[in-house]
């Protein structure tokens, strides 16, 4: 992995987590980093929002940085039940995931409705976690790379860096199912995606890219060093430290 390319192990703990439970779990996780003298990657939880500032307040000293799972395109307004990046910033967040597959199809969110999420994520000043990947007739019909492309170039905001802009794929029939795409396929998808990102920005070569997943300590080792694999969005394995560390722990 080239240096210019520093490593993100983001956890992605979606609908999970209350007060006093995900407080331990934050602080143990902010223990154990707080350990490495000069941590050579950087470690994201990104909890539901009802926890955002108060785990940020309890990582704060800490190289555990947390961020949101999503937000709305506006900055304030009318919509109900909806959350701004700029109040993921109010409370805290340095990232946020957009376009995650549970939001593509629970609440069919578009490339347009990602891109345009993205670029509020950048108007924060935050960090955008752009997701893509195919479902399993997409890849079964053998399309995977098609999909691909249509999601890295339609949701990719406009004003991406590699500084504000982070892709990650996750194939979706590899979501919390303990299947995972070989190191092949996922070296094949990464290699397509940064050859996508060559085309639509300047310093694609220093995007990083995540591989979500059914990524656990276990199999983390063997998917991190994929070639273009530059870190690992993370969900069930991430919602203790106990079982993120180890994943944590092949980077930092
Ligand atoms: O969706 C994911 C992270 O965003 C992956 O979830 P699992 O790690 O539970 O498969």
């Amino acid at each position: 992995m080239p240096e210019t390319r520093r490593p993100l192990i983001a956890g992605n703990w979606k609908m999970n987590g209350l007060a006093d439970e995900s407080l331990l779990q934050i602080k143990d996780l902010a223990a154990r980093a707080s350990k490495i003298s000069d941590p050579a990657c950087d470690v994201l939880i990104c909890p539901p929002a009802t926890l955002l500032r108060d785990l940020a307040k309890a990582a704060m000293d800490s190289p555990v940085a947390v961020g949101g799972q999503d937000c709305h395109a506006n900055e304030k307004g009318a919509h109900t039940g909806d959350i701004s990046a700029t109040m993921l910033k109010d409370s805290g967040a340095h990232y946020c995931i957009v376009g995650h597959s549970e939001r593509r199809t629970d609440h069919g969110e578009t490339n347009a409705d990602v891109k345009s999420k993205a670029e509020a994520v950048l108007r924060e000043g935050l960090i955008a976690i752009v997701c893509v990947g195919e479902t399993l007739s997409e890849r079964e019909a053998g399309t995977t790379l098609d999909v691909i492309s249509d999601q890295v170039r339609n949701s990719l905001p406009s004003g991406a860096t590699a500084a504000n802009t982070v892709i990650a794929y996750e194939p979706v029939w590899a979501i919390g199912t303990g299947k995972t795409p070989t190191v092949l396929d996922v070296q094949t998808v990464h290699a397509h995606i940064r050859t996508e990102l060559n085309e639509l920005m300047n310093d694609a070569n220093r995007v990083r890219l995540l591989y979500g997943g059914s990524v656990k300590g276990s199999n983390a080792g063997e998917l991190m060093a994929v070639e273009n694999v530059d870190g690992a969005l993370v969900g069930g394995a991430s919602l203790t430290a106990e079982d993120f560390w180890p994943i944590v722990n092949v980077c930092i």
